[in-house]
């Protein structure tokens, strides 16, 4: 295939125009929220670890800045942007660099491993979107029930180690944070401890920690109510090699994008089980798309409106609907008929992101309430001035600027740029009209 154009990875506004129906074929990225608690598996393994299909979004660029101020070495092959290779620190670093952290949320993955090799880790509180208050609280009890000691101030937290000791860590998180199951299966890696989880978060990104722990040497039996963990009797003696998920959420995305045009389109190099509930949206609307392999078929073109409501509800459920969906699932469903029922109580500030951004195009939106909105499709957007505030408010304006008579100008594309090495560049070899706007 060949490789998609790209914008200059300076532009900071895009021009969007509608055209064509998209159509040809392209390939996903691997996933931003997938490379993030895998690299800081790596760090947490303590051996010299190789990942593959890692993402050149600007958040990996700052976890890898962050690995490497706080000790740990890395380094992109040559010639091989996507391959990354993540090696022990020679000793605890005089002066850890560990500012970085407060520019990601994912920077909090970071804390078992800097808890093996400096016996504390203190961090400013995580960055990434502004989607609402995001805690942390359920991260604290899992340090707890290892017994580390926690203490929290304005800027941050710290974490203090406590006494090695044996023995299986059992604990149950309130809900499925996924955050927190990350943590506790990389803080029982590091402590050389078996788990048991009780109410895991089990989404793919989760699973493909758990898949790059055995091959590490680690069991993991990952069940609905119970995550159980512990170290194999040998590890093997060759470095661990992982592979990055491809995005489900950039599929998803380019799904959408495709659909609204009512284009054909196949996008490449994603597992079909991580985009299930992404279909099942799609389906109800009467939109056709199938799976084969790691390819996601999407046909726009023998789209049969349904009419039937949409209901997008994000939830941490195993194999629910990833909240990273439903803005570009909004920004599809204002162009199809039905009434359509939105809601993120996960991030509870992304409505009031996309919101004001969506009715800026014209798009009529009714809020239930600051976490749920419903629509009426379809509805006739209009080119206007938006701006991405967040990774998924830049997205979902992307597909709807697909379809808005007229231009739309996007601003806010290093929002895009944190979760994408280059979403645009993939609509634009999907032939969508996409320019740089100078500054
Ligand atoms: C880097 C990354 O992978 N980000 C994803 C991750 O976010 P995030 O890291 O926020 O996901 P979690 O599942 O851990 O948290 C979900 C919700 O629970 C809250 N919470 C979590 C832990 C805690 O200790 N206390 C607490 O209140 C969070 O603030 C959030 O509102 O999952 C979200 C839901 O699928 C996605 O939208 C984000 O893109
Ligand atoms: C919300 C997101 O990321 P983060 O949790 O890193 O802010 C996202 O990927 O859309």
């Amino acid at each position: 295939m060949a490789p998609h154009r790209a914008l200059a990875t300076s532009a900071e506004v895009i021009a969007v125009r509608p055209g064509s129906p998209l159509s040809g074929s392209v390939s996903v990225d691997g996933s931003k929220n997938a490379a993030l608690p895998l690299l800081a598996a790596a760090a947490a393994v303590r051996r010299t670890v190789q990942l593959e299909n890692v993402p050149a979004s600007a958040d990996v660029h700052w976890m890898l800045t962050l690995i490497q101020g706080a000790g740990w070495h890395a380094a992109r092959a040559v010639g091989r942007p996507d391959s990354v290779v993540i090696m022990p620190p020679d000793g605890v670093p005089a002066e850890p660099d560990l500012a970085p952290a407060a520019r990601i949320r994912a920077s909090y993955y970071l804390v078992p491993a800097l808890l093996a090799l400096q016996g504390n880790a203190r961090l400013p509180w995580p960055g990434g979107c502004r989607i609402g208050e995001r805690g942390m609280d359920l991260h604290f009890k899992v340090y707890e029930a290892f017994g580390d000691r926690v203490a929290v101030h304005d800027e941050g937290y710290a974490i203090k180690a406590g006494r090695p000791t044996t023995g299986t860590v059992s604990h149950t998180l309130p809900f499925r944070s996924r955050g927190a199951t990350v943590v506790a299966v990389l803080r029982a890696v590091v402590a050389g401890r078996a788990l048991r989880l009780g109410r895991p978060n089990l989404s793919p990104e989760v699973l493909a920690v758990l898949d790059a722990l055995r091959s590490a040497g680690w069991e993991a039996r990952a069940g609905e109510q119970v995550l159980d963990l512990s170290p194999a009797a040998a590890s093997p003696a060759e470095a661990p090699a992982w592979r990055v998920p491809g995005d489900k959420i950039e599929a998803g995305t380019l799904a959408c994008a495709v659909a609204a045009t009512g284009g054909t389109a196949r996008i490449e190099g994603v597992q079909g089980r991580d985009v299930v509930p992404l279909q099942e949206a799609l389906q109800r609307l009467g939109i056709p798309t199938s799976v084969r392999e790691d390819v996601l078929l999407v046909d726009g073109s023998a789209a049969r409106p349904t009419g039937r409501p949409l209901r997008a509800i994000a939830t941490l459920a195993t194999g629910g609907l990833d909240a990273d969906f439903e803005p570009p699932l909004m920004a599809l469903a204002l162009g199809q008929p039905g009434t359509h029922l939105f809601a993120d109580s996960i991030n509870p500030g992304r409505h009031g992101n996309l919101l004001p951004q969506l009715a800026r195009l014209g798009a009529k939106i009714e809020e239930i309430s600051p976490t749920e909105c419903r629509l009426t499709g379809p509805q006739r957007l209009t080119g206007a001035g938006v701006e991405a505030t967040d990774i998924r408010t830049g997205s979902a304006l992307m597909v709807a600027a697909l379809t808005a008579r007229g231009i739309t100008t996007l601003g806010g594309v290093d929002q895009l740029r944190r979760g994408h090495a280059d979403l645009p560049g993939k609509l634009l070899h999907l032939g969508a009209d996409i320019c740089e706007v100078a500054p």
